[in-house]
């Protein structure tokens, strides 16, 4: 099956361009890594995805999600965990009185917290302590946001989505404001989603491209400039053109990094 097909996609801020002629086909059972200079459109592309933006209607095109042209926002994203720093940022600002376990108990209504006419049922209960335990915060069960390291939030919003096992899991820079430890740590916990649903990893980090990733779409120039395989699309050439510096790129134990920028 499909998880997302894209074809021939156009997409702008009120008149103004940001996304041209959109390829792009991902596969059940892939992972893929977006990257891109900052502003060069990733999370544009992520939000087309997730239906917060829209094609352009002056072109003719094609814009299936799981086969699908039209969908149920509410459902759609029930099927997209999508975590964003938005969304991490708009707990941070307005759900700081939230503990871990309503921050995850709140995504089955989709709301910034937990309220008295919301029914919940023991199933549901319990699938959220579940939903801590696979993600290493059941000790923070009862922390409030406000007393949380953004290491630990980011884990409660990941808890959240999780809850509706998506079939999908988009990560717009979900490293950012982590240690290296953190960060180290959260990778390892993407990995261990990749092994439930697929992943779509927008990333500035190569050394965040984990062994599991199998593609990578290269955004440049307003459109997805090289797509496919990692091996062949994780170039020092191909990253050199995207950034526009002269990159050198080395690969050791499955894992990429920088060797030198001039
Ligand atoms: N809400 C908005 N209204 C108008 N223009 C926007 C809006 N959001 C983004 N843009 C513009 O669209 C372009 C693409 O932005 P986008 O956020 O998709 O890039 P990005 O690759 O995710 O960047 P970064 O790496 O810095 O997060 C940029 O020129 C940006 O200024």
């Amino acid at each position: 099956m499909n998880i997302i097909d894209f074809k021939n996609v156009y997409t702008n801020y009120d008149l103004k361009p940001v996304l041209e002629n959109i390829n792009l086909t991902i596969k059940e059972g892939e992972h893929w890594t977006i990257l891109g200079s900052n502003g060069s459109g990733k999370s544009s592309l992520i939000k087309l995805i997730s239906s917060d933006l829209h094609p352009s209607k002056k072109y003719s095109y094609t814009k299936k999600i799981f086969n699908k042209e039209r969908w149920d926002i509410f459902e759609l994203k029930k099927k997209l965990g999508i975590i964003t720093n938005e969304l991490h940022n708009y707990f941070e600002m307005h759900g700081g009185f939230l503990s871990a376990y309503e921050v995850v108990l709140s995504g089955y209504y989709s709301s910034i917290g937990v309220f008295k006419h919301q029914d919940f049922s023991q199933e549901q209960y319990q699938k959220a302590l579940e939903v801590l335990e696979f993600l290493d915060i059941l000790d923070i069960k009862e922390k409030k946001v406000s007393q949380m390291s953004t290491g630990q939030l980011r884990r409660c919003i990941i808890g959240r989505a999780l809850i509706h096992d998506p079939q999908v899991f988009i990560l717009d820079e979900p490293t950012v404001g982590l240690d290296i430890k953190a960060q180290n740590s959260f990778i390892e916990l993407i990995r261990k989603l990749s092994k439930q649903a697929s992943i779509i990893l927008v990333t500035h980090h190569i050394e965040e491209i984990f062994p599991e990733i199998s593609h990578v779409a290269l955004i440049y120039k307003k459109t997805i400039y090289k797509q496919g395989k990692k091996e062949n699309i994780l170039t020092s050439q191909n990253l050199s053109e995207i950034f526009e510096l002269d990159i050198n790129i080395n690969k050791k134990n499955n894992r990429y990094y920088i060797e030198d920028i001039n």
